[in-house]
């Protein structure tokens, strides 16, 4: 478990210009010292706005779009293409205006999908892939991601880990169903912690005032089943990268050390 580190950005604009300069350099590192790289993405606003910023930013011409994995913390379990869907806004925000090798990104399947309308089946795929992806000498079942980003939403959730729900109790399989999720759709596919806890970074965002207090809960000492943001964490970094809005109610050791 890595301690959390906090940086605080003036505001959400602010927030996802950094971040998204702050991707293209992780990738460009992780392709420098092993060819390739791979990133998590998020839904959410922040983690959306993240993705368009790195469409416009000049520093995206130093990555190396078609040795990257794209691969996803979570999905809505909704038919292809639905605007709903955390894959149609990566597309649409990132992924259609830059070089991805498209057998190198990863999306969840959709509930057209093979399986059909079943979740669990869907799920299974997913680990399958990441299994296949991760390498045999590992001897682990998830690739070591380089980062793994993941919006918090207001209350608590990353990924499709909700508070108190049994998907956060999971501790073998890496991607799982979830059913009744409080924020629509109800069925969602997502990373557990065990493969979010894989990343070597994992990079947690937040903007806006109704984030706050998810913030405080997070970084406050709180246990993952009632906050899950508290429990993803990367085995060499995590960040939560943050607007002042979110950022209120940081407890003051984490204030002390935030940027703006
Ligand atoms: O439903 C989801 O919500 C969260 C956060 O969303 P936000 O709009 O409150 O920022 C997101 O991280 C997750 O990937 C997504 O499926």
């Amino acid at each position: 478990m890595t301690t959390p580190t906090a940086i605080v950005h003036r505001d959400s604009s602010a927030l996802a210009t950094a971040t998204a300069a702050r991707v293209a350099i992780r990738l460009v590192d992780a392709q420098s010292a092993r060819g390739d790289a791979s990133i998590v993405l998020t839904g959410g606003g922040a983690g959306i706005a993240v993705l368009a910023e790195l469409a416009r930013t000049p520093a995206r011409d130093a990555v190396d779009w078609s040795r990257l994995d794209v691969w996803w913390g979570d999905e809505r379990f909704l038919r292809s293409g639905d605007s709903e869907r955390n894959e149609t806004q990566a597309r649409e925000a990132l992924l259609d205006h830059v070089g991805v090798d498209p057998e190198r990104v990863h999306p969840i399947p959709a509930s057209d999908g093979r399986d059909g309308a079943d979740p669990g089946l869907a799920a299974e795929r997913y680990a399958a892939e990441l299994a296949r992806a991760a390498p045999p000498e590992s001897g682990s079942p998830i690739p070591a991601f380089d980062v793994c980003l993941l919006g918090v939403g207001p209350d608590t959730h990353v990924a499709s880990l909700f508070p108190e729900q049994p998907a956060l109790h999971e501790d073998e399989r890496a991607v799982v169903a979830v059913h009744d999720a409080p924020k629509p759709p109800p069925t969602r596919i997502s990373l557990t912690f065990q493969a979010i806890r894989s990343a070597r970074e994992v990079w947690l965002l937040a903007s806006g005032a109704g984030k706050a207090d998810a913030v405080r809960q997070a970084l406050g000492g709180a246990g993952p089943v009632q906050v899950p943001a508290a429990g993803a964490y990367g085995r060499s970094r995590t960040l939560f990268l943050l607007d002042a809005d979110s950022a209120a109610g940081l407890p003051p050791e984490f204030a002390s050390r935030g940027q703006r």
